[in-house]
């Protein structure tokens, strides 16, 4: 049984089973790093209640986790509005009814350089807030031809705006194109909060962004169609929907 899991296997081998290694021009060992640029960020200290306290019980600590994350992003999503010129509240309801926790555990890897952790993508949502692993360097942004890696702050999270962010805005804010490199010494573990909508919601440009010279860049559609060609098409769908991956501002 133990021998089927991944972090066993990873053990064992030595090199990247041939389906896992990807084509030469998505390999991380062939990317422009830039160590330079820093990630913006934000300091919430001196206002914020949002004191995480961890209790002995998971499905306690998932809950009580959640209903921060929860605070978090909608107190970032109100700020974001505010900027936009739209209702403080405008994100409170449907868009973000429907949040997911995920935790990602990233084996070693025998050979970084030919594979990915995660494949570059942008998350669908409208907000994911990441909670990483603080000494271990494995997320990467891309920013102006160059991949940036993400490093952790101890007591910080990474806020990646999410493609439906993007539609909303009719492009005012881009979606955050990232992926996940991996190491050949030391496991990973991330968790992930996506602040989803609904499944029914209909996500498009909002009213008060579309004026005359600013019209709707995205036709609507539904948050379930919108996950699944991401899922099933990835970037070709968001390429069909107009966007161009590579443009980061
Ligand atoms: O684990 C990470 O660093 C990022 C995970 C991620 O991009 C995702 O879950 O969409
Ligand atoms: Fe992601």
């Amino acid at each position: 049984m133990n021998n089927e899991l991944v972090s066993t296997w990873c053990k064992l081998s030595s090199s990247v089973p041939s389906s896992y290694v990807h084509p030469e021009d998505k390999r991380p060992a062939n990317s422009v790093i830039n160590t330079d640029e820093k990630i913006p960020v934000i300091d919430f200290s001196g206002q914020d209640r949002t004191e995480i306290i961890l209790l002995p019980l998971f499905s306690e600590v998932v809950g009580k986790y959640t209903q921060e994350l929860n605070k978090l992003g909608l107190k970032i999503l109100e700020l974001i509005a505010e900027g936009l010129g739209l209702d403080p509240e405008y994100f409170n309801g449907d868009f973000t009814a429907k949040p997911v926790v995920i935790s990602h555990h990233y084996p070693p890897c025998p050979e970084p350089g030919l594979t990915l952790g995660a494949s570059s993508h942008k998350d669908p949502n409208i907000l994911t807030i990441l909670l990483q692993q603080e000494d271990i360097i494995g997320l990467q942004v891309f920013k102006d031809g160059a991949w940036i890696p993400v490093q952790p702050i101890p007591g910080a999270f990474v806020v990646n705006m999410g493609f439906m962010l993007q539609m909303i805005t009719n492009g005012k804010l881009i979606g955050a194109l990232h992926r996940v490199v991996t190491n050949s010494t030391t496991s990973r573990h991330t968790i992930a909060y996506f602040m989803n909508p609904t499944e029914e919601c209909i996500v498009e440009p909002a009213k008060p962004v579309i004026t005359s010279t600013s019209p709707p860049k995205y036709r609507p559609l539904t948050f379930g169609e919108l996950k699944w060609n991401f899922v099933n098409k990835g970037p070709a769908f968001a390429a069909e929907l107009g966007d161009d991956f590579t443009k980061t501002s």
